[in-house]
């Protein structure tokens, strides 16, 4: 049985976090047609384990985003956080990451915290949180995600290089390397934050609402390295809004509202009672 929801939804940005830049990634280069190979055969196999999310309790100054969450990421799984506005899914993912300092309760893997680890950890903020006109070209931009790899100070090594035009080429991006990355449309742009991130070689995904003002096209290509990136053993962790057809994409669902309502696959997530929980009378049964 599955069911498709209607959502009616508010949003409200009002911060904003730089593109990290270095000298490094604006090295000017070029991507070689000959060196692209079309797939990323070279994503390399996972030394991932599970994500043990214990009692996390995140505040921001006068508000409580989330209470006393208790979750496990496995690899090899594509899961979505699902929920109302402001039910603390950006919350969860900044607090992994250890990017909202009133955070309290753990997060390991590999028997180590997860904030020890960033360099395994590969992040795509929501769009809204992303400054555009920063002035960066989308070859630039995939670059950036083999900084950590290369250090700040040294120049890009030729397998960087073809890594990264791999990654772009992957999301069918590479004749726009050129092109500054504040000209593209809204996919694009998010086509090229997924090859930078792609670029990183990481272990763990986490995508903040990458399906905003996608098209169909884009989504495809969305989804489709998602499940590559989980079938080799990665952990992937998206914000998602759409309840619909899409949902089925996903292995793992994490239903939040403000507190952990559901986790499982969308059978045991997607029931009347947890959607009633989590979105009272906002959300609509449309069909089974
Ligand atoms: N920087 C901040 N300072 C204060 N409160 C914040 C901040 N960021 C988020 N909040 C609050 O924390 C709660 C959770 O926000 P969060 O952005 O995590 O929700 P969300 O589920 O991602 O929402 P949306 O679907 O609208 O993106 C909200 O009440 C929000 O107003």
């Amino acid at each position: 049985m599955f069911y498709s929801f209607q959502i009616r939804r508010l949003k409200s940005k009002n911060s904003f976090e730089k593109l990290p830049v270095s000298i490094t990634s604006l090295q000017p280069w070029r991507l070689s047609q000959s060196r692209i190979s079309h797939r990323l055969n070279d994503i390399a196999p996972s030394h991932s384990e599970a994500i043990a999310i214990r009692n996390l309790t995140i505040r921001y100054r006068d508000c409580e985003a989330l209470r006393n969450i208790n979750l496990d990421l496995q690899p090899g799984q594509l899961t979505a956080i699902i929920g109302p506005n402001g039910a603390g899914k950006s919350t969860l993912i900044k607090g992994m990451l250890g990017l909202i300092p009133q955070a309290k309760g753990t997060i390991t893997t590999l028997g180590k915290p997860l904030t020890q680890q960033l360099e395994r950890v590969a992040y795509v903020p929501q769009r809204s949180q992303i400054d555009w006109t920063f002035p960066a070209t989308v070859s630039d931009v995939v670059m950036m995600g083999r900084i950590r790899k290369t250090g700040w100070l040294h120049r890009y090594s030729p397998s960087s290089r073809r890594i990264a035009a791999a990654a772009l080429e992957r999301v069918k991006m590479t004749e726009f390397s050129d092109r500054p990355i504040g000209e593209l449309s809204g996919g694009q742009q998010q086509r090229v934050f997924l090859a930078r991130s792609l670029s990183q070689e990481a272990e763990i995904f986490c995508f903040d609402e990458p399906f905003t003002g996608v098209d169909g096209k884009t989504e495809t290509i969305l989804f489709q390295i998602f499940r590559e990136l989980a079938d080799s053993g990665k952990i992937v962790l998206v914000v998602n809004h759409d309840l619909g057809d899409s949902i089925r994409n996903f292995d793992q669902l994490i239903l939040l509202n403000r507190e952990l309502i559901a986790t499982g696959d969308r059978h045991q997530v997607l029931t009347q009672d947890n959607m009633y929980r989590a979105y009272g009378g906002t959300v609509q049964f449309l069909s089974q």
